[in-house]
């Protein structure tokens, strides 16, 4: 039914041409129609609009051409409809004004009915799989439980998310009551997207690399692995750890279609860890798309020699940065689709 099913079929581990292409952050602010919009609507306002969600979302299939789109929309509109307030602040990034540091707050948290709460978000899956007429898959995304909480927690952004571990290590028991609440509304939340129409899900464990291995397990990778459970049968489950190379062993055997990997791990140990049988999915240094177009070419075919054509989906190691020129961009993407073996 999808034109461009290549993107699907990695994930199914089938034999492929060549691989498919998408960039994290692909629907966002290396684009100048997107920094257009930017001027005249407000980051939420952006995101609960679903006729300027689904107008984002489409901008780089037009401009860019990635095999993929990925619905524009935040990891952050969870929290939001928790009954934690969430702002994006110019300059600054989410910012919490409230952040849950006690049981109390705990408590406070909420399991929204995701029907209710995050209806603009399937509206805008609805209106984007019209728009794009089947001829590319929609992804749909959620945080990891791990990643929403160290910003419900932290209040901000951070280098190292010291108050979330904090609140972690000195009270575990509120700290898993919470990503249990958390877990328990993205599994619905990504339910109702699939039902709304995306056609595959990534898990983003952004902030999993701040955790010591074993902590992984603990404050993230079981909650993961719950919302793969409740989804795999469903449709096909991303899980992407940024700088969890450690985890890949046990990732390979979770029931998810593919892994997303960073440029901190090479190819060869990538496919090592995951047993040489899972889709991976990664993963280019997003400042690598400041090198001139040539260049990303030669290391994007090198890229693909290194961990094979099939069962491979091309991507960055983690979202593209705000001020990649679009051809660059381009070059990225068009380096895949002129790539023979
Ligand atoms: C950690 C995280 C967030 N959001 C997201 C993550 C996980 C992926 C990652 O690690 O990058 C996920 C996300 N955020 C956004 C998307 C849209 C789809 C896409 O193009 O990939 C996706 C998949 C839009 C956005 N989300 C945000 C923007 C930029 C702000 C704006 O447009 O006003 C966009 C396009 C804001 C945002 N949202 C978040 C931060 C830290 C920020 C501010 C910093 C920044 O600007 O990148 C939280």
């Amino acid at each position: 039914m999808i034109k461009n099913d290549l993107f699907l079929r990695a994930l199914k581990g089938e034999i492929v041409d060549r691989p498919p292409v998408w960039m994290m952050r692909q629907a966002g602010r290396y684009l100048p129609d997107f920094m257009k919009l930017k001027e005249k609507y407000d980051f939420f306002t952006r995101c609960r609009t679903p006729e300027l969600a689904t107008e984002i979302t489409i901008m780089p299939i037009h401009q860019v051409g990635p095999d993929a789109a990925i619905l524009f929309s935040d990891i952050l509109v969870i929290p939001q409809a928790m009954n934690i307030e969430v702002e994006m602040r110019p300059g600054v990034g989410p910012w919490l004004p409230n952040p849950v540091r006690t049981s109390k707050d705990v408590e406070q948290v909420i399991v929204p009915n995701v029907h209710e709460e995050l209806g603009y978000v399937m509206d805008a899956i609805k209106m984007t799989k019209q728009a794009l007429n089947n001829e590319v898959p929609l992804i749909g995304f959620a945080g990891s439980p791990w990643t929403i909480l160290c910003y419900t927690v932290q209040g901000q952004g951070s280098k190292n998310f010291d108050i979330a571990k904090k609140f972690c290590f000195t009270n575990p028991v509120a700290a898993h009551t919470l990503l249990q609440k958390i877990t328990d509304t993205t599994i619905a939340y990504l339910k109702a997207k699939v039902a709304a129409g995306v056609d595959a899900v990534q898990i983003f464990d952004s902030w999993g690399g701040m955790l010591s291995p074993t902590d992984y397990q603990t404050f993230s990778w079981q909650y993961m692995q719950q919302i793969i459970d409740a989804l795999k049968d469903e449709t096909h489950v991303i899980a992407f750890g940024k700088g969890c190379w450690f985890a890949l062993n046990e990732m390979s055997k979770s029931g998810a279609s593919a892994l997303g990997v960073d440029w901190t791990c090479s190819a060869r140990n990538a496919r090592y860890l995951s047993g040489g049988n899972i889709t991976l999915q990664g993963n280019f240094d997003p400042s690598r798309l400041y090198s001139p177009p040539a260049e990303i070419k030669k290391m994007v075919h090198q890229m693909i020699d290194e961990f094979g054509k099939d069962k491979y989906i091309v991507n960055l190691g983690h979202g593209i940065l705000p001020d990649i020129p679009v051809e660059n961009a381009r070059a990225f993407v068009d380096a895949v689709k002129e790539y023979s073996k």
